[in-house]
């Protein structure tokens, strides 16, 4: 396995802030890695040392087997930042063009690039536009054109679908499979789990500075496993301490809780996926008790909520 982006123990400090905190990721080639974690997590911060912007205080970066210094970051890596930096009045062919020159190309070359760039993000019917008047979609899309003036392998995308409509993301997603398929690595940031899940490969889940999760989607999923629920209402409100009672006893239960705004109705976690039977017998307990069960329904946690769980528990 090649891994094009790993970070050992990476640790940085804004004064006395401890941004990332022992932070060890592992990104292998060609995949679409999404970076995820709630805001001031630590995302850009990661994203930021690794682009070689930014010097941490401990740690060590990798990329593509290299110790990263700022020539290794320059010459493998395309990054996008999350706000759009452009200079007004200028087209969207003078917009790359203008980079590419940064980057030495001239003359054929030069134009031939800045063309399948164009072509690439779809842009080419816009070429002549000036950038400002772009719609966000397409700012996006010329701004990752922008990150790949250099052909860079690896490109780090911090929040390349915020503030994007459903079209515009779709577009964004296509984009990104077409890059992986021309054997790009791409790391991408979102404190939004479902705006990138269906794209990813892989997925690592950042919290205060540390990782929290991460594996292949596969593997993730396997987690979600572990997260099933189950909603249980009672008819009667007297009943609901001894269902409460009864419920914690159960080996197979990981926690009950209420909900505030609708005590009758509780929510179960287990520690496993329970079989049918073992929710039937659970049921049954209940109902022999002589407690009133109106609604019985079991569910899995998406990965919303189990986002939301493990940047719960590490904020604990
Ligand atoms: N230049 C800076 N000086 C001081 N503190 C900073 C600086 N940049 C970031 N931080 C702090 O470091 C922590 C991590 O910030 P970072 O921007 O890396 O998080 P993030 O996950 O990208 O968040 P967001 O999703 O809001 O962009 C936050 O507590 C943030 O306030």
């Amino acid at each position: 396995m090649t891994l094009a982006i790993e970070t050992i123990d990476l640790t940085h400090r804004y004064k006395k802030l401890i941004a990332l905190d022992r932070l060890n990721l592992q990104v292998e080639q060609g995949c679409i890695y999404g970076f995820i974690g709630p805001n001031g997590a630590g995302k850009t911060t990661t994203l930021r040392i690794v682009a070689g912007l930014l010097q941490p205080t401990k740690g060590e970066v990798r990329l593509l087997g290299e110790r990263l210094t700022t020539r290794t970051a320059q010459r493998l890596v395309g990054y996008m930042p999350d706000f759009f930096g452009v200079y007004d009045d200028l087209r969207v062919w003078e917009y790359l063009d203008f980079f590419a020159r940064c980057y030495g190309l001239r003359g054929s070359r030069l134009r031939q690039v800045v063309n399948e760039l164009l072509d690439l993000v779809d842009l080419s019917e816009k070429r002549h536009a000036f950038v400002q008047t772009l719609s966000r979609g397409m700012q996006q899309r010329l701004c990752l054109a922008h990150a790949l003036v250099h052909d860079p392998p690896i490109l780090l995308l911090d929040e390349p679908a915020s503030g994007l409509d459903p079209r515009a993301r779709v577009e964004l997603r296509e984009l990104l499979r077409t890059l992986r398929d021309m054997g790009k690595t791409i790391m991408l940031s979102s404190h939004i789990l479902s705006e990138l899940a269906e794209v990813c490969d892989a997925i690592g889940i950042i919290d205060h500075g540390r990782m929290v999760l991460s594996g292949s989607l596969a593997e993730v999923q396997q987690q979600l496993a572990t997260g099933s629920r189950a909603r249980i209402r009672i008819a009667r409100t007297d009943d609901v301490g001894l269902a409460m009672t009864l419920l914690q006893r159960q080996s197979l239960v990981r926690t009950v809780s209420a909900t505030p705004a609708d005590p009758r109705s509780l929510t179960v976690e287990f520690n496993e996926p329970p079989s049918e039977i073992q929710c039937a017998v659970l049921l049954a307990e209940l109902i022999g008790a002589g407690v009133a069960v109106s609604e019985f329904s079991t569910r899995s946690e998406n990965l919303e909520e189990l986002f939301l769980r493990l940047t719960t528990q590490a904020a604990k």
